[in-house]
């Protein structure tokens, strides 16, 4: 087993190491990624998954890269730029992805170890940025909700897992419940991958939250039954308008959070917003192999030939979210503007 101040991903020996999130729970191991084909291969299986992790990783692939395209002659820039391009297509909704692939690129003119050094502060600033959010995050539930302890739900993985360390809403979580203040944390399944089912479900065992899986579809009836005090989940990429694309599932916990009267708060870093698209109707939704979703655990579960619908996200309109919370403080969805969070 990990523990919890072990980061998720590293920079060791001129290799990746990270955190195999396929193999959770059964098994905590370590991968160690030696080229560019094994970090896109890791991200598309979801190896390494949640959008701050894909991030870091990307931005690593690129180090890779240069250090392997460096000879006599200096970096073969051309070369490193269509390996980037590649890092930074293995999956198109999470924006960190290609945010962090193009601020490495950006330092390819100092050589490999320029890159590699922007790569290294893009994941130290994670774990500080990550537990900004989630203290600002904090500090809302608590002013929205008025009574501790808390019972919270939220929906696929934004844990250390997610992050290099400490998670999103998954941080706030974390930071709630170290002051006492969390009576009990709900999560769904999150199929078809059961991030929630076999991450979230581990993290909160690891940090000794109490903690309650629900099936996915059971989450509007626990908030319209009452069960429920605040809704707390991560961003994938967030429009200048304050639409939020997050793991399918997000969209259903909104309405039904909205309904019931309950806050439906998002924690995610700046780095996750994309001011470049006015909204939700912009964002590219990946859309995964119809063999996750017909077969379950390796056992078809559908007549063959079945066809599927399978996004890997949905997006969550401004008007159903109570805040975008980052580490600067809450995002302004109209004026496209931060505030102070306080
Ligand atoms: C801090 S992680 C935020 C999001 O990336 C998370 O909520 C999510 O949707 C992850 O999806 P995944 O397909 O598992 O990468």
């Amino acid at each position: 087993m990990g523990n919890s101040s072990t980061r998720s991903i590293a920079w060791r020996d001129g290799t990746i190491e990270a955190v195999d999130q396929v193999a959770l729970p059964h098994e905590y191991r370590l991968l160690r990624l030696t080229t560019v084909d094994q970090v896109i291969d890791a991200i598309q299986r979801l190896a390494i998954r949640g959008a701050p992790a894909i991030g870091v990783a990307g931005a690593l692939a690129v180090a890779l890269s240069a250090r392997v395209h460096t000879h006599a002659g200096g970096c073969d820039e051309i070369a490193v730029r269509t390996e980037a391009q590649r890092i930074a297509d293995a999956r198109p909704t999470a924006v960190n992805l290609s945010w962090a692939v193009r601020r490495v690129v950006g330092k390819l003119g100092g050589g490999a170890d320029a890159v590699l050094a922007e790569a290294l502060e893009i994941l130290a600033e994670d774990e500080r940025q990550n537990r900004a959010a989630a203290s600002h995050a904090a500090d809302l539930v608590r002013r929205l909700c008025r009574q501790e302890p808390l019972r919270l739900l939220t929906h696929c993985n934004t844990g250390r897992l997610a992050t290099v360390a400490w998670g999103t809403a998954l941080g706030t979580i974390r930071e709630l419940a170290a002051a006492g203040g969390v009576a009990e944390v709900l999560f769904g399944e999150t199929r078809p991958l059961l991030q929630g089912a076999r991450l979230t479900a581990w993290e909160l065992a690891e940090a000794g939250i109490p903690h309650r899986m629900l099936v996915d579809s059971a989450g509007p009836a626990a908030l319209a039954a009452g069960m429920v005090d605040c809704v707390l989940v991560g961003a994938d990429r967030v429009c200048a308008n304050g639409d939020v694309a997050n793991k399918i599932g997000t969209y259903s916990l909104a309405l039904a959070a909205n309904r019931a009267g309950v806050p439906f708060v998002v924690v995610a870093p700046e780095s996750t917003l994309d001011l470049s698209l006015a909204g939700g109707a912009d964002i590219v939704i990946e859309e995964r192999a119809a063999g996750e979703v017909v077969a379950f655990g390796g056992v078809d579960v559908a007549p063959a030939g079945t066809r599927v619908f399978n996004p890997a996200f949905d997006v969550t309109p401004a008007e159903l979210i109570t805040a975008v919370v980052t580490e600067n403080g809450l995002f302004s969805p109209q004026a496209a503007v931060r505030e102070d969070a306080s």
